[in-house]
């Protein structure tokens, strides 16, 4: 799998892209768009006085600043990289400087809160067009990013009936270029999706890492001394962003109730296959969910082994 951008393009693909929010993902976006001069000026714009002081020791853009309105000046694309939690102020901010005929994009791990607190701000002749890479770390900030995060990965655009088709494929031309294929799905859809593949899993992970910290006291630490492969691979997850992950919960509320539902009707089959020695059960599924592994890695999803998650070019330990 190719694990760099190609050659930087002789022309834009835009004349000015403002990014919104330089951590993990716009950092990464910005290193993309740099290397490959996507843009004819990369604009940073982040709350985090402290960020933009790194944004700019990095020279991850052209100008960095932490006045997010006068940021968007003049912009034809503006991607949202900050929490969900914080979409309805941003784009308060934001909407009395787009210009019209802008795309504002996103890159949200849930969509239809992103949607409904975004819409309601856009004025007339600007194109929402919202967008989700399925691509990421455990960790944040703008050194955590990297530019070759989306290549090969999925980014999934979630536009509404009323998305003028022509934003649509400028967005989904900007992720092409970032080396990422793209999809094009209703924003209830994806949440449905990503509640099963990304949301509960991370709660699982969250929670079983927390229920291990609370067992510490009678076991006399060690399940954190003994702990194997497995647990630490969930430690991982439950590494990542306490910010970015609370508002997923509380922007994706009907759907991760739904699989975590079902997640439960499962756990209590496999608790009672435990309990009656059903060992042919326990089998099946074991060889079943075996399979599915080994079909992502075929298909080229994942790294192989020990750890999905990591960078390119970092050992399994993360460093
Ligand atoms: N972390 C991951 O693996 C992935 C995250 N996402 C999505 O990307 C978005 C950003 O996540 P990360 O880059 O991981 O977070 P991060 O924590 O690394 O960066 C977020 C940045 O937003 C800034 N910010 C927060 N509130 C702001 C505001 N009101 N105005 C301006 N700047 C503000 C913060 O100062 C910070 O620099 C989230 O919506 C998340 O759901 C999507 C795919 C993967
Ligand atoms: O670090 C991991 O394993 C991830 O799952 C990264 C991730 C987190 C959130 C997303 O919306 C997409 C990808």
């Amino acid at each position: 799998m190719p694990d760099r951008l190609g050659p930087p393009r002789e022309t834009p693909l835009f004349k000015r892209i403002t990014l919104i929010g330089l951590g993990l993902i716009g950092s990464s976006i910005a290193r993309a768009v740099r290397h490959l001069k996507l843009a004819g000026t990369l604009v940073a714009a982040d709350a985090s006085p402290a960020v933009i002081a790194r944004v700019s020791e990095l020279g991850l853009a052209d100008i960095a600043t932490t006045d997010v309105a006068e940021a968007v000046t003049d912009a034809d694309l503006v991607i949202l990289c900050v929490p969900v939690g914080a979409y309805a102020e941003v784009a308060a901010t934001i909407a009395p400087r787009l210009k019209p005929g802008a795309i504002v994009s996103d890159v949200g791990s849930v969509k239809a809160a992103a949607i409904a607190q975004l819409s309601p701000h856009i004025p007339p002749g600007v194109h929402l067009v919202p967008a989700h890479p399925v691509a990421g770390t455990e960790h944040s900030g703008p050194d955590a990013g990297f530019a070759t995060l989306f290549i090969d990965r999925w980014s999934i655009l979630t536009p509404t009936d009323d998305t003028d088709p022509a934003a649509v494929n400028a967005v989904r031309g900007f992720w092409r270029a970032l080396g990422s294929n793209v999809e094009v799905m209703t924003a209830q859809h994806h949440d449905l999706v990503l509640a099963i593949t990304s949301h509960v899993p991370h709660l699982i992970a969250y929670n079983i890492v927390g229920t291990a910290a609370d067992l510490e006291e009678v076991t006399q630490s060690e399940v954190i001394k003994f702990s194997a492969g497995g647990f630490r691979d969930f430690t991982r997850i439950a590494a990542s962003d306490p910010t970015m992950w609370r508002d997923v919960f509380l922007n994706n509320k009907e759907a991760v109730l739904e699989m975590l539902g079902r997640f439960n009707e499962d756990l209590a089959a496999l608790q009672r296959a435990i309990r009656w020695g059903d060992g042919q059960t326990l089998f099946d599924l074991f060889t079943r969910t075996r399979a599915i592994r080994r079909n992502i890695i075929a298909v080229g999803q994942e790294t192989p082994e020990p750890d999905f998650g990591r960078r390119r070019g970092e050992d399994s330990t993360g460093q």
